[in-house]
């Protein structure tokens, strides 16, 4: 049975690069970039006033004086003849710097008198100027292949009138639900049977991460069922199972995968929440087959196949990063010898990770998933963790360590 690492990294080296295509950059924010973005121009692209205020020559105002207003030059204007001799002209910012002006200063260093403005102060030649091509050369490489496309980079891009460019497609992932228990939310309640909060559950997953569910509904625990239902989701980029997966007598999943002739790649992995995940591929298509008690189902998606998905789509920075968080209660596990994905909830004080114990750590409890901000990693030689002990953890989302207001 591998372990936790060993089972990410065989997931991680199997998954195929997604195609690419080309996007709006307004479509395109969050996406991966698949082609270095080169500058066509200088930025800025002349040289301009960063301030409302005066263009002036700088040797003209070594001593106090005042300074007849010889143009006006808004953003958006210019001023079409170099700045008389012995003059100034009033600038807005962004407004290109007339010939013959080599400073500017600031309204609010100016007094406006019958004469024109008065300088009190002495001014620095090339204050407040900002010059052609100072922020990018034409040529430099303004986005690399790879970069995540943030606000800045779609505010770059726009910047050089760069508004289709090619990144990496979305990963449309089909989600199958497979029980005969279940039935669909909205669906009427009847003793015996379970809402299916899986798929729903999976495709938020997916979508904070920009790929792309479809639905398949439930698959009823025949092998034929199980059957269709899987080959339809073959046809996706990737496809996820929820539950049918362990030993039970009508876990058909693992026995349609070889059926298929898919490649087996595990059938078990050394951690909990989540021992029973199998992971296999056909084709170059990979099937994620994740237990079916809701926690496990989060948890397995988000420590083995949000990473596996986020690289299929270009990303290579794949992997959340290990916190190190100081706990606040104490937390004991179960078995010894498997990795043991624990709910806690965060507090950060003094910039320090705190973690609580979200509650019962059972798969089927919900309610401490909804109330966790962190998954807890309690290493396989140990199964007692103190108040007081340092643990790692994985944040649930980029809002868990945020303050709040
Ligand atoms: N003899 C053994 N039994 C079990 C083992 C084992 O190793 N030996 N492993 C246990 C573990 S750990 C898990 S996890 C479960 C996983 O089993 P399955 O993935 O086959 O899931 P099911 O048994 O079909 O369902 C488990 C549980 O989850 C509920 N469920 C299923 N689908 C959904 C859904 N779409 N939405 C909400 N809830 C769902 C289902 O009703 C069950 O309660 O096996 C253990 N057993
Ligand atoms: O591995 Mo199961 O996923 O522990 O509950």
């Amino acid at each position: 049975m591998p372990s936790f690492e060993e089972a990410r990294a065989t997931i991680l080296n199997q998954v195929p690069l997604m195609g690419l295509e080309r996007a709006s950059i307004l479509d395109a924010g969050g996406r991966v970039l698949a082609e270095d973005i080169t500058a066509l121009w200088d930025m800025p692209r002349w040289t301009n006033s960063a301030m409302d205020g005066y263009a002036v020559r700088a040797a003209d105002c070594q001593e106090p004086t005042t300074l007849p207003v010889s143009g006006f030059i808004p953003a958006g204007g210019s001023l079409g003849s170099p700045m008389e001799p012995g003059t100034v002209v009033k600038i807005m910012t962004g407004a290109p710097l007339p010939e013959g002006a080599d400073a500017i200063v600031p309204v609010e260093d100016t007094e406006e008198t019958e004469g024109g403005v008065h300088f009190p102060k002495p001014v620095k030649a090339g204050s407040h100027i900002r010059h052609k091509g100072e922020d990018v050369q034409r040529g430099e490489v303004i986005v690399p292949t790879g970069t995540i496309l943030r606000p800045a980079e779609v505010g770059m891009l726009a910047s050089f009138g760069k508004i289709f460019v090619s990144v990496y497609r979305p990963v449309r992932v089909a989600i199958l639900a497979t029980g005969d228990e279940l039935i669909e939310p909205g669906d009427p309640l009847t003793e015996d049977k379970i809402i299916n909060s899986n798929t729903l559950a999976l495709a938020t997953a997916l979508r904070e991460i920009g790929a792309e569910p479809t639905i398949l509904g439930i698959a009823r625990d025949t092998r034929e069922a199980t059957r269709e239902k899987m080959l339809e989701g073959l046809k996706a980029d990737a496809l996820i199972t929820s539950a049918g997966v362990s030993t039970g007598d009508r876990d058909f999943v693992r026995t349609v995968l070889d059926e298929l002739g898919a490649e087996t790649l595990f059938c078990r992995v050394g951690i909990k929440p989540g021992r029973p995940t199998t992971f296999a591929r056909l084709d170059k298509t990979p099937i994620f087959c994740l237990p079916g008690n809701p926690v496990s189902t989060m948890v397995t998606f988000e420590e083995l196949v949000r990473p596996a998905l986020l690289k299929m789509m270009g990303h290579s920075r794949v992997i959340k990063p290990l916190i190190e968080a100081t706990l606040l209660t104490d937390l004991t596990k179960k078995r010894l010898g498997v990795l043991n994905f624990q709910r806690v909830s965060i507090e950060v004080r003094d910039g320090k990770y705190l973690a609580s114990c979200s509650g019962d750590q059972n798969t089927g409890i919900l309610k401490t998933m909804v109330q966790a901000d962190a998954l807890a990693l309690l290493p396989e030689d140990r199964d007692h963790f103190q108040a007081g002990d340092q643990v790692n953890i994985h944040l649930l989302s980029r809002y868990a360590d945020m303050l709040e207001y």
